[in-house]
């Protein structure tokens, strides 16, 4: 039995489709990340699974348990982390963990090994109001409610969005742990670079699921050649290459513009020639570079448009 079985699930807002026919599996002990932007569907999907939105039509279980039917015993089994901080603000952090202790019937010296590694970088804070915590505080207190009551599975909706990324990454190695632990794990995220903490993704834009595969395989399935091309006018390069004849994909990726051509393979003189001497570009560089998860996400979402 899978912890996470969806099967053609359908989730419509009025006429906004949040979810559409959307079937993934989840295996025990995975940590699995749902990638995608803001609006793509990922929190009506996890909203769904922790029982909290009923689904139109199709099926999903959690922990073998029906989403629908059996949706008092789903709560007990996972642990919850929303997107939006959800804890007491006016609580200090020691009561928000008794508060959320107390609802499972538990209380935190029962799990304490459990959520040690975590909490124990919050104990000097104790007494500190939860409003009054960092970002990156306030996600372990998150985490370390959430894991309060032992559960099976960890749902975790964009635990690090509004985190800096040295918390980012602190958190991601917590979930590691966790995991080395036994707990399963969804987590989803709008950063891409996040994909690569994961044993498996799927990537979901405007309520489709686009793929799902191990982050190194996502990215070897773009199987174009890729360069990567800068000048001293980012804004002109773009505009100038969306109008060459054989451009096929042009995409802003910080300082450089990642480049795909109509032909097998592209002519790197020819295009410079065309960036130089038609279009008058300065300081144009072009290399050929390897493809990531990001530039694959672009591609199948630029598929999906056309
Ligand atoms: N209660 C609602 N009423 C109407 N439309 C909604 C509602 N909730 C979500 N939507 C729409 O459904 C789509 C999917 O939203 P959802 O929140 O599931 O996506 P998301 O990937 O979690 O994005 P975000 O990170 O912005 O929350 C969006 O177009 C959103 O505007």
């Amino acid at each position: 039995m899978n912890p996470i079985s969806v099967q053609n699930l359908n989730k419509s807002y009025g006429g906004v489709e949040a979810l559409a026919d959307i079937s993934v599996e989840v295996e025990p002990n995975e940590l699995f990340g749902f990638i995608g932007p803001d609006g793509a569907g990922k929190t009506s999907l996890f909203r769904i699974l922790t029982t909290l939105l009923k689904p139109d039509s199709g099926e999903a279980s959690v922990l073998g348990l029906d989403v629908v039917d059996d949706y008092r015993t789903i709560r007990t089994k996972l642990g919850y982390m929303p997107g939006q901080f959800a804890l007491y603000e006016d609580l200090s952090v020691r009561e928000n963990m008794d508060f959320f202790a107390s609802v499972f019937g538990t209380t935190l010296e029962a799990n304490y090994d459990l959520v040690a590694p975590i909490y124990s970088q919050l104990e000097r804070f104790e007494d500190r109001l939860a409003g009054a915590l960092s970002g990156g505080m306030k996600q372990k207190l998150a985490l370390s409610c959430a894991l309060i009551h032992k559960p099976e599975l960890l749902v975790l909706d964009e635990p690090t969005t509004g985190v800096d990324a040295v918390s980012r990454q602190e958190f991601w190695q917590m979930l590691q742990q966790l995991k080395s632990q036994g707990i399963t794990i969804i987590a989803s995220t709008p950063y891409m670079d996040e994909a690569e903490q994961c044993d498996r993704v799927a990537l979901i834009d405007n309520g489709h699921i686009l793929n799902i595969d191990t982050p190194e395989q996502v990215a070897r399935n773009f199987d174009q050649p890729l360069l990567a091309i800068k000048a001293s006018s980012i804004y002109e390069l773009i505009k100038k290459l969306r109008s060459y004849e054989w451009a096929d994909s042009v995409q802003p990726f910080g300082e450089y513009v990642h480049y795909t051509d109509k032909r097998e393979e592209p002519d790197i003189s020819k295009l410079e020639l065309y960036l130089t001497e038609q279009c008058g570009l300065s300081e144009v560089e072009i290399k050929s570079i390897e493809p990531d998860i990001e530039d694959s996400f672009m591609n199948l979402m630029q598929k999906e448009v056309t």
